[in-house]
């Protein structure tokens, strides 16, 4: 049902807010964008003084031309794909609140790099917005995503003196819609590939401590796949769980994507698909890391067929999820 509001419509937006790409897959571009990424306390939390020292002097140089050439490869004429994709969803939610009868504004923001969430937000308010609806597009929680963007949000209000007012998402994986959503995305694969010996979820890691810590990133992830499971009507042998893109020395969530499928040919495993629910857009963390990368690692360990399932990208379905938060937090407000 489409809710009531008690401003006019115009005061109204909704932020859909991804985590960032570079500007471009040049090495300088992709510094700039490493550099604000990994100083967040929220992603890296060493002393702060030590690790700008590794951060300028090591990582930055050596990641940085590593990692260029790697977003050349999966870069699109339009641009980044992570942008160009989380582009086509603003697009398409504003798109479907116009159909449905409320046409709110919506826009996006990145939680590093351009635009950055200050700057949307700021352009929204001098249009007259005075109430945000913060959309992370992040299905599970996790303090290294979600609360950087809140933290940002709560920096931005800082410097205002007028308060704007904001509702934030936390996490969906365990919505019908979401969870709907991502089944539909195995079933259409399979209507065209048909089945696999197992469908591997693999969600981008943390570090351990930071769950020890409280982070209930693990749990979320556990609970999408135990979801999926149901609802595909798989058992819990035939859904697998890792963790990808580890980066330093320390422990991460566990299995590694990488080491779990140099095993799972030897046990018998060799058509294996692959999906990754804590990206609801593709970007250099799966169309390289897991489409290209880890599907060398699975043949060469005697792996016959690898088929990465897309994420939910502008889907219909991811469309229509995204719009039914909309509705629902807008509830009442
Ligand atoms: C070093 C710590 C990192 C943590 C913690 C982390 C958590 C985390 N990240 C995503 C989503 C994405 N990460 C992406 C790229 C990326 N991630 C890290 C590091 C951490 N991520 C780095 C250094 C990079 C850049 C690429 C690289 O150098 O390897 C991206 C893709 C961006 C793109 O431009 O395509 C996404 C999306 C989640 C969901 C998450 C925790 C739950
Ligand atoms: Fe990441
Ligand atoms: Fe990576």
């Amino acid at each position: 049902m489409t809710p009531t509001l008690t401003l006019p419509l115009q005061r109204y937006a909704v932020v859909l807010v991804n985590l960032g790409t570079p500007d471009e897959p040049t090495v300088p571009a992709i510094q700039r964008y490493l550099q604000q990424f990994l100083s967040d306390q929220r992603v890296v939390d060493y002393p702060a003084i030590l690790w700008q020292c590794i951060l300028r002097g090591i990582i930055l140089p050596f990641r940085g031309r590593r990692v260029a050439k790697l977003y050349q490869s999966i870069w699109w004429d339009e641009g980044s794909p992570l942008r160009v994709i989380t582009q086509r969803q603003t697009k398409a939610l504003g798109n479907a609140m116009l159909m449905g009868g409320l046409p709110v504004q919506v826009r996006y923001a990145m939680t590093y790099g351009n635009p950055s969430i200050a700057s949307v937000l700021d352009e929204l308010r001098a249009q007259g917005v005075e109430r945000f609806l913060v959309l992370p597009l992040y299905p599970q929680y996790s303090a290294t995503t979600t609360a950087a963007i809140s933290d940002q949000i709560s920096s931005y209000l800082q410097q205002q003196r007028d308060l704007p007012e904001i509702r934030m998402q936390k996490h969906y994986h365990h919505l019908p819609a979401y969870r709907s959503a991502l089944a539909g995305s195995v079933r259409a694969h399979w209507a065209k590939q048909g089945q696999a010996d197992a469908l591997l979820l693999s969600f981008h890691g943390i570090p351990e401590r930071f769950v020890r810590l409280g982070d209930p990133y693990e749990r979320h992830c556990r609970e999408t796949a135990a979801n999926l499971a149901t609802d595909l009507g798989l058992t819990a042998e035939q859904v697998l769980v890792s963790f990808q893109s580890r980066v330093g020395k320390e422990q991460w969530l566990q299995p590694y994507t990488d080491q779990l499928l140099e095993k799972l040919p030897g046990q018998g495993i060799k058509k294996l698909q692959v999906l990754c629910p804590a990206f609801s857009a593709d970007c250099l963390e799966t169309l390289e890391e897991i489409a290209v990368e880890n599907c060398e690692v699975f043949l060469h360990a005697g792996g016959e067929d690898y088929q990465y399932i897309k994420a939910l990208n502008d889907s219909p379905c991811h469309i229509q999820l995204f719009r039914q938060l909309v509705l629902q937090q807008l509830q009442g407000w």
